[in-house]
């Protein structure tokens, strides 16, 4: 999200609207003239629902070593401190800075602070450089914090926080002389509603015949083709996130590559830069509470990049397909078209860092394994092994990004538009007339309507779609109650008479995975990855940056390998491994080379029985599991501790092959019961088809409603989803196009 202008108490304030908590932040710059003391503060305000207990503002985004301001009403009264820390932990007042409140009110829904900020730009390590646009942070408590009355109170830790991008260059005011002697200001409002919605610039919104909600795989695929087959008509694209590789406008290049435009969602090997990272994560989404990408792309330009075409199990009606959609074959061709895969992702055709492969050979072969190109035999997923295959080209992450995306964008009837958080739908009865955004720049309060007989499809994903469901009075009525309880979505609900009861978020699955951890003297463990952002192996990164070939060609995973299990419930499960030199984290009573080691990741796919639930976790509307989906069903645990005990009984027959994590003081089995976090961030389900959706992805009892994301699935695949989601949304946009009814 990035700052906008907009009005609120007379002033012109630079800021975003925070739909999550409903919290407007908002700032002002002395003229850009000034000099001396003026040139080091600032005019800002925070509008907040009262729910919200405190208020935390980090100017430069960070918690540790930066200018921390707090707020929270008492008594009708806003209190309030500067804090600093070297930590994540409890900050304390940080004396220098000077505040003064210029306006404030508290009612029964929310309250509102407008102060100056004097010795602001500087502190203790930092500064702030407005020459340029920056990020600051806002965070959210909603536990009240042990003494309100006391602007040094302790606090716990906040519920919530995220980041914007502010564009201080547009933050400067020839008021301000006057906004901080109290003038430029007109009475406070304070009539319950968010200053934001009330105060936002009024635009003039355009009615498209399409719009798309989501700029992840099964959104740019959709996007894509109906930008191509409606030549007549407008489609528009909402991303809530912001740009992601060079080709989006993505600008984040590792320091290694500066002057370059290579970023680290278009350099492979920066994948674990993302994955592992310890910084500010702007490219997941903040709200949602796993992994989950809110770049364009979405997790297409984030993830590992595995990539495996469909095969028949994956559209089957034994996995929960309608009929009509068994005949994936040529939609899986359109995408094969497209985007074909690579095992070779290194331009000059070599292979990097591929010290796992003869390992996992012998490992493999000795269990009976055979080594085959995985993408070229795709019925095959028993007993094999092979080079793990990747949507990358030219040494880049490519994806639907640089190729459906790529040709929406070129076509005059397509727009993107990112930033743009979709809230809701706005219906009338099972007729959808419009999308409720947060971007008042776009439409009167943020809402863009549609055209007649116009279309939404939500592509928001499996966390994201829900809510956006739930925000429209579709779902299960636990979630529309939680929605009823926040005053700013709430007020985008329909009546009661127009709920629609589905399961949505019911029937979610994803993968469970184990890691194991071994050594072997002949694997590089590249470092696990730690250097990779800002400071690679010179020679590595010199070559990349020369020819992008080399080990930064390819992300982490070298190995893939597939067995079918039998499980005590006479089922069959499909169980996947991926291989990597490296590791997360390692548990072991061995002493070990760390430069030696490398994991194995092993997943139980498409067969799992297991199910849980996702939705909203908190008041705040986060979105993540209510019930975990992963070994609900103990027949899947037993299934997959079978395999992994078949993978580990063949390691003693390769020399120097040494298993440390589970170590010898621990059981396999006590290392699967307690593993702590199985999770693949392959969730599918919510909005499975046949349950959520009709077989053309339309929403159950609504007239123009669409879904075409990961949600929709009702089953895992085989392998990582990505090919399998952007072939299901070629075949889903053909079926929403042949569909009567439409623009
Ligand atoms: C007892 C009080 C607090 C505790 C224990 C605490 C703890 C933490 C932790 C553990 C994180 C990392 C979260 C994650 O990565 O998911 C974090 C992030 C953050 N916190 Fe706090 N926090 C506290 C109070 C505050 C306050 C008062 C502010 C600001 C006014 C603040 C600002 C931030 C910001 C901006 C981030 C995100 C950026 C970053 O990771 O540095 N925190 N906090």
């Amino acid at each position: 999200q990035s700052s906008v202008s907009y009005s609120d108490s007379g002033i012109t304030w630079q800021g975003i609207f925070d739909p999550t908590y409903g919290v407007s932040y908002g700032f002002v710059l002395p003229p850009t003239t000034a000099t001396g003391a003026l040139a080091q503060e600032f005019v800002a305000e925070i509008v907040s629902p009262i729910a919200n207990k405190w208020i935390g503002l980090s100017v430069n985004g960070q918690m540790a070593f930066d200018l921390l301001i707090v707020a929270w009403p008492n008594n009708g009264q806003i209190v309030y401190s500067t804090r600093y820390t070297t930590d994540y932990i409890q900050p304390t007042v940080y004396p220098g800075p000077i505040i003064t409140t210029l306006q404030s009110s508290v009612n029964a829904t929310s309250w509102k602070w407008i102060f100056r900020c004097q010795n602001c730009t500087t502190w203790s390590g930092g500064s702030l450089n407005t020459a340029n646009p920056t990020v600051p942070a806002w965070v959210v408590g909603l536990i009240p914090v042990d003494t309100p009355s006391d602007p040094a109170s302790n606090m716990a830790q906040h519920d919530g926080f995220g980041f914007w991008g502010q564009i201080w260059p547009l933050a400067h005011s020839n008021d301000y002389n006057s906004i901080i002697s109290g003038g430029g200001s007109t009475p406070t409002t304070t009539s319950g509603a968010p200053a934001s919605t009330s105060s936002a610039p009024v635009a003039t919104a355009t009615p498209y015949d399409y719009i798309v909600v989501g700029g992840g795989p099964g959104g740019l695929v959709t996007a894509d083709r109906l930008s191509e087959a409606l030549p007549n008509k407008k489609i528009l694209l909402l991303e809530r996130g912001g740009p992601s590789t060079a080709q989006t406008g993505g600008t984040d290049v590792p320091p290694w590559a500066t002057g370059t435009n290579l970023t680290r969602f278009d350099i492979p090997g920066e994948f674990q830069a993302m994955f592992g990272s310890s910084g500010p994560t702007y490219w997941y989404c903040s709200d949602v509470t796993t992994f989950a990408g809110c770049v364009i792309g979405g997790g297409t330009s984030i993830n590992g990049g595995l990539y495996w075409y469909p095969n028949t199990q994956d559209f089957s009606t034994a996995r929960g397909w309608p009929a009509s959609w068994t005949n994936y074959q040529s939609y899986a061709a359109k995408l094969q078209a497209r985007l074909p895969s690579t095992d070779h992702p290194s331009p000059d055709g070599k292979l990097y860092l591929e010290q796992t492969f003869p390992v996992m050979q012998k490992l493999l072969g000795n269990l009976g394994y055979s080594n085959i190109t995985l993408n070229d035999n795709v019925n095959f997923r028993d007993h094999v092994y092979g080079y793990s295959a990747y949507n990358f080209q030219k040494g880049k992450r490519w994806g639907p990004v640089a190729t459906y995306f790529k040709t929406a964008s070129a076509r005059s009837n397509f727009k993107v538009v990112y930033n743009t958080v979709v809230a809701s739908v706005a219906r009338n009865g099972s007729t959808i007339t419009g999308v409720q955004t947060n971007n008042p720049l776009i439409g009167p309060r943020g809402f863009i309507p549609l055209n007649k007989n116009g279309r939404v499809i939500l592509s928001a994903g499996s966390f994201g779609t829900p809510r956006i469901l739930f925000q429209s009075g579709i779902g299960p009525a636990d979630q529309i109650a939680l929605v009823q309880q926040s005053n700013v979505a709430a007020s985008f609900l329909p009546p009661k008479s127009q709920f629609i009861n589905l399961p949505v978020g019911m029937n979610v699955q994803d993968n469970p995975s184990i890691n194991l951890m071994f050594t072997h003297p002949s694997i590089d463990a590249y470092d696990n990855w730690a250097p990779i952002w800002s400071s690679p192996r010179p020679a590595d990164a010199a070559q990349y940056l020369k020819s992008q070939t080399g080990v930064f060609a390819s992300s982490s995973p070298r190995v893939s390998f597939w067995s079918a299990l039998g499980g005590p419930d006479n089922k069959t499960r499909w169980m996947q491994g991926t291989v990597r030199p490296g590791f997360d984290s390692v548990t072991t009573d061995y002493p070990y080379n760390a430069s030696q080691v490398f994991s194995i990741t092993l997943y139980l796919s498409t067969g799992v029985t297991s199910r849980g639930r996702v939705g909203l976790t908190s008041s705040a509307l986060a979105a993540g599991a209510l019930v975990n989906p992963w070994f609900t069903d103990p027949n899947d645990k037993a299934a997959l501790l079978s395999g992994i005990n078949n993978v580990i009984s063949g390691v003693k027959q390769v020399p120097g092959l040494t298993l440390i994590t589970p170590d010898n003081t621990t059981t396999v089995e006590d290392y699967v019961n307690n593993y702590v976090n199985l999770g693949s961030n392959h969730w599918v389900g919510s909005c499975s088809i046949g349950k959520v959706v009709d077989e053309n992805t339309l929403v159950m009892g609504t007239k123009n409603l669409f879904v075409v994301d990961a949600s929709i699935v009702p089953s895992l695949f085989t392998g990582n989803p990505q090919g399998p989601i952007m072939a299901m949304a070629e075949q889903a946009v053909t079926k929403i196009l042949a569909l009567a009814g439409g623009p």
